[in-house]
């Protein structure tokens, strides 16, 4: 059975006063709800610690945004993978395609930082997706197929069922355009084609495929129910906990 999961990517959002306000609520929510599936939040780097005490018997897992593709030294900025294993952090977005646009990241770089998360017993949640142009010229799952590979292809069987992907389309990313059930269901199965090809059908069943861009309380549970679509990276929808309570509630 895959983990089903709904994490919520919180970006550069919340000041340290509303941040803890709605984790407090969240453990609240979670403590007095039975859940169908875990949930995971990605704060912002400064709030990982707070977090962590927070949840602190890991009712909720703690990720961090993204993580640098070095183990240590002269890289201003940039958190490790070593400082997250060092606070018990749950994992690591990977790839999320804002630190692609803006901070030139590649599939390359990605592979590098799948393998220092895996290193460190963090799970690394692989984000790809293609954008808008590529969609109109009938690209999408080649530049899915091809972002997986690049990215994830050098682990070993036992490596890649670790690690948890999330196909964000980026024309559906805080566009309130979300991409329909069908046309998720299709690249999130093509993507588990691809790995069944390499690593065989068993450990391609056993990875989660998140589903990211403008889930809302009202398509969660249609979009929840395609069979390998296994949860959401929401961004916008995690922000009050009335909304993400209602995703959450997509798997009841
Ligand atoms: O990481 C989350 C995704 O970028 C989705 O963001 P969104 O739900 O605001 O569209």
């Amino acid at each position: 059975m895959r983990r089903k999961i709904v994490a919520g990517n919180w970006k550069m959002n919340k000041n340290v006063i509303d941040a803890q306000q709605l984790m407090i609520q969240l453990l609240s929510y979670k403590n007095n709800n039975a859940t169908n599936c875990e949930v995971w939040i990605a704060p912002p780097s400064l709030y990982l610690m707070m977090a962590k005490d927070i949840f602190e018997k890991d009712e909720i897992g703690v990720f961090s945004q993204d993580m640098s593709e070095h183990e240590s030294g002269a890289y201003t900025g940039e958190i490790s993978a070593g400082m997250l294993e060092s606070i018990d952090a749950t994992g690591s977005l990977i790839g999320h395609s804002e630190r692609r646009q803006y901070h030139g990241e590649t599939d390359s770089h990605c592979n590098r930082k799948i393998k220092l998360a895996l290193d460190k017993g963090l799970i690394p949640v692989y984000c790809n997706g293609e954008t808008l142009e590529q969609r109109k010229a009938g690209q999408h799952l080649e530049v899915v197929k091809n972002q997986t590979e690049v990215a994830l292809f050098t682990l070993s069987a036992e490596e890649i069922k670790k690690v948890v992907i999330a196909y964000e389309p980026v024309w559906a990313i805080g566009t309130g355009e979300t991409a329909s059930p069908e046309q998720a269901q299709e690249i999130h199965a093509h993507i588990r084609s691809i790995i069944a090809a390499k690593y065989g059908q068993e450990v391609a069943d056993e990875i989660s495929i998140l589903y990211g861009g403008s889930v809302k309380p009202d398509n969660a549970k249609e979009i929840f129910s395609q069979p390998d679509i296994d949860g959401g990276l929401i961004g916008g929808a995690a922000l009050k906990l009335e909304d993400f309570s209602k995703i959450i509630e997509g798997f009841n």
